[in-house]
């Protein structure tokens, strides 16, 4: 079989496994009312930036942990967690110390049983392949099909977001970096 179809069929079997009822209660809780905070670590971090990039042009008030413009995360605020392993330091130092703050955790991450998965006010679990040898298994280097896959369930999370909220494609678009 061709490399190019045991990949597509590695990414059809994540999303087949996807529960829209998790997507459905991350939903609720990102509301515009709401700052929205982003965080993971390496390529778990860019998914979760393109998730940020994404919300901004849906019109939320959107920050990546990390970034040197970020403000300080308070109680009533949102942050979405994303580790493919649900085990990195790093990450679950900050989530344990936001919850502790009061703000309410979208953890997403393979493995539901993982300290992220436990951590989450809500978590959706997207069982791909990763580094601690989670999920559906892969042919792919290292967390790629977790990476790949979370893709594609944040950008259908953002599409069930910009329909409640009302936001149509040129509106997105007027949103959109007009620098590039
Ligand atoms: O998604 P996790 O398990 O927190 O791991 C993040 C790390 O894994 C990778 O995504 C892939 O190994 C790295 O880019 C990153 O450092």
């Amino acid at each position: 079989m061709s490399l190019v179809k045991q990949v597509m069929d590695e990414v059809n079997q994540v999303m087949g496994l996807i529960d829209e009822s998790q997507l459905a209660s991350a939903e609720q809780l990102i509301q515009k009312d709401k700052r929205i905070f982003v965080l993971g670590a390496g390529r778990s971090g860019l998914m979760a930036k393109g998730f940020a990039m994404r919300l901004m042009h849906i019109g939320y008030t959107v920050y990546a942990v990390g970034e040197t413009i970020t403000p300080s995360i308070q109680a009533g605020d949102v942050l979405v967690a994303v580790s493919g392993s649900g085990k990195t330091g790093s990450i679950l130092e900050v989530v344990e110390k936001a919850k502790a703050d009061g703000v309410k955790v979208v953890a997403v991450t393979s493995n539901a049983e993982s300290p992220l998965g436990k951590l989450g006010d809500t978590t959706v679990v997207v069982p791909g392949a990763t580094k601690a040898g989670d999920g559906v298994k892969s042919i792919q280097l290292l967390s790629t099909l977790f990476d790949q896959s979370v893709h594609i369930t944040l950008d259908i999370l953002c599409l069930m977001l910009s329909r409640r909220d009302h936001v149509s494609n040129d509106t997105a678009k007027a949103t959109h970096s007009n620098l590039e």
